[in-house]
């Protein structure tokens, strides 16, 4: 088999050129492509109102399209219902029947479908087992807990033995503590269904965290997709740096053999590709700046105020020429200070700009949240 048949067998979903035009003309989606394989974990991940949740509508057949079409195993099914597609989705808000226990909750698409008793039970019994809350078969809603409640969420979807399992911002109802176990718990039980789990969330730490793959949506439209490394050590364009973790991102000028012009000094990097001469976006990471001596440093800066964070300091200084640097420093400094800065070549991310269609001017202020 050639590796290019191997990728086709993989692709459960694909959406080719999908556009979503609400009722009142609004359009969510514009010429929308995704392709999504079989047994990994997704992100789609943007910032609010970008279209994540309208994608996730789209593949579960709650809302239709405008045009493109939607493809499962490779079978058209733009038109087919939502009750008959292999597909099962956790809503944020969970969704659960509140005057129904746990195994009614649980058992009630068996019921809808007239399974045999024994079967339900059986189905039942395996799912609570699989979120690891045998014993919680006669509870009522009311007495779970938070998390409790989403992972008889899950419990319910995966009754139904679906292909792929929608989860719709689904652990932003809980605190962070315990948002964090519920991530570990869903990484876990992804890889022990061994089906693919597309989670929509505007929160980039999660999605890096969880994720085989990541979506980054704005405006409507797919900004980039890779792994979660993929996308915090390249990221395409100023958009994607600024919303995934935290950057330092300034305006310079491509060089030849690997070396690029900022703040008035040329600097040797390792991204090449570009034109010699062209203007760049240079993204340079907080926990890639050492703070240094001032006759080691590549940069000389003034450090403005520090904060301890823990395990680190976050450092705000300034450099000769007015541009503002974020570090995080292991050791404290003073304010008014000044330092040198240290990178190395491979620290440098050099983006080309313009990249993709979004409009950095006009960009969602809340992406950040
Ligand atoms: N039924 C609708 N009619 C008109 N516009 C809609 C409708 N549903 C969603 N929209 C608009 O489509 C855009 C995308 O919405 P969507 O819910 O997909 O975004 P999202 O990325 O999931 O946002 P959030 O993180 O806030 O849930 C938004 O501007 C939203 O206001």
């Amino acid at each position: 088999m050639k590796p290019s048949e191997e990728i086709a067998m993989a692709t459960i979903i694909e959406m080719k050129n999908v556009s979503k035009r609400y009722d009142d003309g609004f359009e969510a989606l514009t010429n929308l492509n995704l392709k999504i394989e079989s047994g990994k974990f997704y992100s789609i991940l943007g910032p609010s109102g970008s279209g994540k949740t309208t994608v996730l509508r789209i593949i579960a057949g709650f809302s239709d399209i405008t045009s493109g079409a939607l493809y499962f195993d490779n079978q058209n099914i733009t038109d087919m219902p939502a009750n008959q597609r292999k597909v099962n989705t956790v809503f944020q808000d969970y969704a659960l029947f509140p005057h129904l226990n746990v195994f009614d909750n649980i058992a009630f698409g068996l019921k809808l479908k007239k399974r045999p008793k024994e079967e339900i039970k059986e189905k039942v019994a395996n799912a609570l087992e699989k979120v690891r809350l045998p014993q919680h078969s006669d509870r009522e809603i009311s007495e779970l807990s938070g998390g409790q409640k989403q992972r008889i969420a899950i419990a319910r979807a995966i009754v139904n033995e679906p292909k792929v399992l929608l989860l719709d911002e689904s652990l932003s109802a809980l605190d962070k503590k315990l948002r964090k176990d519920m991530q570990y718990q869903l990484r876990r039980l992804q890889k022990d269904l061994g089906i693919t789990f597309v989670f929509v969330t505007h929160d980039q730490e999660e999605a890096l965290a969880l994720s085989d793959e990541i979506f980054i949506m704005n405006e409507g439209k797919i900004i980039q997709n890779g792994t979660a490394t993929d996308i915090y050590d390249e990221p395409v364009n100023r958009f994607v740096a600024e919303f995934i973790g935290e950057s330092n991102i300034v305006d310079g000028v491509m060089k030849v053999d690997y070396s690029v012009e900022f703040v008035g000094k040329t600097f040797e990097c390792a991204d090449a590709g570009m034109q010699q001469n062209e203007p760049v976006h240079v993204v340079l990471r907080p926990e890639d700046l050492d703070i240094t001596l001032v006759d080691e440093g590549k940069l000389t800066v003034t450090i403005v105020s520090q904060m301890f964070l823990g395990n680190h300091f976050e450092v705000n200084a300034v450099d000769e020429d007015g541009n503002q640097w974020l570090i995080h420093a292991t050791n404290s400094v003073s304010v008014g200070q000044k330092v040198g800065v240290y990178f190395d070549p491979e620290d440098i991310h050099v983006m080309r700009i313009g990249e993709s269609q979004v409009d950095f001017h006009n960009r969602i202020e809340e992406y950040g949240e």
